[in-house]
């Protein structure tokens, strides 16, 4: 199947799930929904970059919310768990909002390798979902994500595979959040990292 990919249901309770949601919500000091693409509605949590330039530096207000704190805990517990207890630590956050009602999607893509590490964390909130992955040979996979699992692309399923969200997959409204370490490009360059992950470790 997709090498590198991994699932694990119910790593976020009840309980944690709607209290993400009701911060996403109600974001405040940080900013609210912004609209994205392709129907889709974002918050994103981490520094500034510029992916043309290839500089990054922390945010203005470089802090992640209180919320997270738990979360970021057991996520790169799992997540270590799942690669040879090589430390995950998260340095940015990306939340998406899809709804059936705008007909949210993403198209099939790699995330960008210059600033982030092979391992991108997913948490699937409010409805199951399923994302599909495709690599140049044309073969597509559909992978089930079950409401409340965490998700892991590494290795093969981070570099070989593309993945994307086909709108007919989007029931009701669906939030993920994306968590994702520095590459190890950026991590050796300890005058630029060391800022960026002190950031992510400072929750207000
Ligand atoms: O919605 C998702 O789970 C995936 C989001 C994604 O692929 C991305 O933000 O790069
Ligand atoms: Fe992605």
């Amino acid at each position: 199947m997709v090498k590198g990919l991994f699932v694990e249901r119910d790593v976020i309770s009840d309980q944690e799930e709607a209290d993400l949601i009701h911060f996403f919500d109600n974001p405040s000091p940080f900013p609210d929904w912004k609209i994205s693409q392709s129907g889709r509605r974002k918050q994103d949590f981490g520094p500034k970059r510029n992916f043309k330039k290839k500089k990054v530096k922390p945010a203005d207000f470089p802090h992640m919310p209180k919320v997270f704190e738990p979360l970021f805990c057991k996520v790169s517990k799992e997540v270590s768990q799942c690669t040879a207890s090589i430390p995950y630590s998260i340095a940015e956050v990306s939340v998406l909002e899809y709804t059936s009602e705008n007909m949210s999607n993403f198209d099939p893509h790699i995330d960008d390798t210059w600033l982030w590490g092979d391992r991108i964390a997913g948490v699937n909130l409010l409805e199951d979902c399923v994302m599909t992955f495709v690599d140049s040979n044309g073969n597509v996979v559909d992978a089930f994500l079950p409401r409340r699992c965490l998700f892991l692309m590494s290795s093969d399923c981070r570099s070989i595979w593309m993945h994307g969200i086909r709108p007919e997959n989007i029931k009701g409204r669906r939030v993920s959040i994306t968590m994702r370490e520095l590459s190890d490009e950026i991590k050796q360059d300890l005058a630029v990292a060391a800022p960026l992950l002190e950031a992510a470790r400072s929750f207000v």
